[in-house]
């Protein structure tokens, strides 16, 4: 691990989203930065599903694929550094809405877990009105 560790140089997300052409291309993935100017051409999925990432924040986008091991692998060689500070948020140029679903997402998941009690409470209640009753 020592020779990654030996190339963690940090980017801000600034720095990284100045390399968004498909001549310069930077990923972040998980906190770590790629360059992955030269794997554009070799990508099996297409060299438009990351430019659409290009200087941005792809870690949603490459995990909900569900890359192989071999496509981790590939990452690894790739690598020229870490994240330093907040996630590139330009994702939201290409669309407000990614990140919109997730406030959605987290408030469905609240409201469940209230949607959750209601009918407890009433259960527990007609039990002790049948208990007392
Ligand atoms: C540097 C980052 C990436 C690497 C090294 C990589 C590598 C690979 C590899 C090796 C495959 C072949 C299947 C596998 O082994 O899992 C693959 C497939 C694929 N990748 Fe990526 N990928 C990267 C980023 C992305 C991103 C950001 C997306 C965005 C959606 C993406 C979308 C896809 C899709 C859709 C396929 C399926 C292609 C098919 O089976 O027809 N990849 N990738």
């Amino acid at each position: 691990m020592s020779t990654t560790e030996a190339k963690a140089k940090t980017f801000v997300a600034a720095e990284i989203a100045k390399h968004n052409t498909r001549n310069d291309i930077w990923i972040v993935i998980n906190n770590d930065v790629y360059d992955v100017t030269g794997f554009l051409e070799e990508h099996p999925g297409g060299e438009e599903v990351i430019l659409e990432y290009a200087g941005k924040d792809a870690t949603e986008a490459f995990e909900d694929i569900g890359h192989s091991e071999d496509a981790r692998d590939l990452l690894k060689g790739l690598m020229i550094g870490r994240l330093e500070g907040d996630a590139p948020k330009d994702a939201q140029q290409t669309g407000a809405g990614a990140d919109a679903d997730h406030v959605h997402l987290r408030q469905k998941q609240n409201s469940s877990s209230w949607g959750l009690l209601v009918p407890l409470a009433l259960a527990v209640a007609v039990v002790a009105y049948k208990m007392y009753a």
